[in-house]
């Protein structure tokens, strides 16, 4: 069992061999043991200090111990790159993914959807989906580019980073900072899900304005693995992701070799179900920014280049109101998935698994079906449950990838096919 240490963006210390932590210096002379003491950065050394995000590693080897990196040829749909052919403004929308009927672990088993932004400008996101069979064992992944959150939707996930380890189920996510290296292994036998990548700024949770002190995803909720390492002698694939494309090296060593560390840089999990979700209890259909959980704010204030949104199970009270998503044209760019159940915006053809993309100022809202429904239906509170659909709002416009256009649904845009005409006074 791992323990976990509660809260957002701590400061925190913790060593799985006693000892092996410096009091009162991050880098001794001789650390404990003969371990190397490395600072990982996550933001500029000069960021404010509330930005400010680092940690001291404490590991039987130095990152720096590696030979070349070499171009990584296993993934063919992982970050293939996103075509340059003019964006065509078209909705989109993806079945999921089969699971794979080979063995196929985390890295290889990743097709990369969407992206924005090249990752050498430090903005963008993008939406991978993966579906594994096989635990990565003799080697790790480690993303330059950006975080990596982790969303699963089917099977467990342990994520062994070099910073602890990492326990997620369909229902929680867990974040892994950029550069840290894991290894990913299926406690069920296969997983699939979604990970959001994040080159931005790093997720953090959204100010809460006149919500007040408390609610949305609440600080004391998130956890941070306690120190945890392997002591490995034999050779370690490292595949890492940087500026856009998947690299390969060798080393003689498994590099989850951190004893101890302290800082406010690592990974964490949180259950979504802890989300406190707030909503009308008048009227009206609430902008969907009220369930952010997490946002990468961009350098334009309120304008994110990511949030991580989430629609939970909840209560529908409104009167007078048209309860599900209303009919919206958006400035912002909208991926969305869904990890569990319906979404109260599509009566069919999104499932769980599955992946949307409106992009900005794309017409969209209700299908026929859905509108048909809820305009019609009495107003009694009901409860939406046994569901959680997300997701990934950006100000950057997303470019899916050649196999995400040719895996594309073939006629989604009919979902808005055949709308009453308004009958207008004679
Ligand atoms: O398009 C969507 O389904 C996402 C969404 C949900 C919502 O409740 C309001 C606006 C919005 O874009
Ligand atoms: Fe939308």
């Amino acid at each position: 069992m791992t323990h976990y240490l509660p809260g957002f963006g701590n400061h925190v210390s913790t060593e799985a061999i006693p000892g092996a932590l410096p009091i009162g210096r991050n880098s001794p002379q001789r650390p404990a043991f003969g371990l190397y003491a490395e600072q990982l950065s996550g933001t500029a050394f000069t960021a404010p200090r509330h930005e400010n995000r680092r940690s001291w590693l404490y590991r039987m080897r130095p990152t720096a111990e590696h030979p070349p990196f070499v171009r990584y040829t296993g993934a063919a749909d992982f970050a293939p790159g996103t075509s340059d052919a003019p964006l065509a403004p078209n909705r989109l929308r993806w079945d999921p993914l089969p699971l794979p009927q080979a063995p196929v672990d985390l890295i290889d088993g990743m097709t990369t959807m969407m992206a924005s932004r090249d990752p050498a400008s430090l903005n963008g996101v993008a939406l991978h989906v993966y579906a594994a069979s096989r635990d990565m064992d003799a080697r790790v992944f480690m993303n330059a580019d950006g975080e990596m959150l982790f969303v699963p939707e089917h099977g467990r996930l342990a994520l062994l980073t070099e910073l602890g380890r990492i326990d997620v189920a369909p229902g929680q996510i867990a974040l892994i900072p950029r550069g840290v290296r894991f290894r990913g292994l299926l406690p069920d036998g296969a997983a699939r899900g979604y990970v959001c990548e994040n080159h931005g700024s790093f997720f953090r949770l959204p100010d809460l304005g006149p919500i007040g002190a408390n609610g949305l995803a609440n600080p004391r909720d998130f956890e941070t693995p306690v120190a945890w390492y392997e002591d490995r002698d034999e050779p370690f694939e490292v595949v890492q992701k940087f500026m856009g494309s998947l690299w390969t090296t060798t080393i003689d060593h498994s590099p989850l070799d951190v004893v101890a560390w302290h800082g406010n840089l690592g990974p964490w999990r949180y259950d979504l179900a802890r989300f406190n979700a707030i909503n009308t209890v008048s009227f009206d259909h609430p902008d969907p920014s009220i369930f952010t959980v997490l946002t990468s704010p961009s350098d334009v204030a309120g304008r994110a280049n990511a949030d991580f949104v989430i629609f939970p199970p909840r209560w529908m009270v409104a009167e007078d109101s048209f309860r599900p998503p209303w009919f919206h044209r958006n400035v912002m760019s909208e991926a969305m998935g869904l990890i569990q159940g319906a979404y109260d915006a599509k009566a069919e053809g999104f499932q769980p698994g599955g992946i949307s993309l409106h992009n900005l100022m794309s017409g969209h809202g209700p299908d026929v079906a859905t509108w048909k429904a809820a305009s019609a239906a009495e107003l009694k509170p009901h409860k939406i449950d046994g569901t959680m659909a997300f997701m990934l709002e950006s100000c950057w416009p997303y470019r899916p990838t050649q196999t995400a256009l040719d895996r594309a649904q073939l006629d989604y845009d009919a979902v808005w096919n055949d709308f009453p005409k308004a009958k207008l006074p004679q």
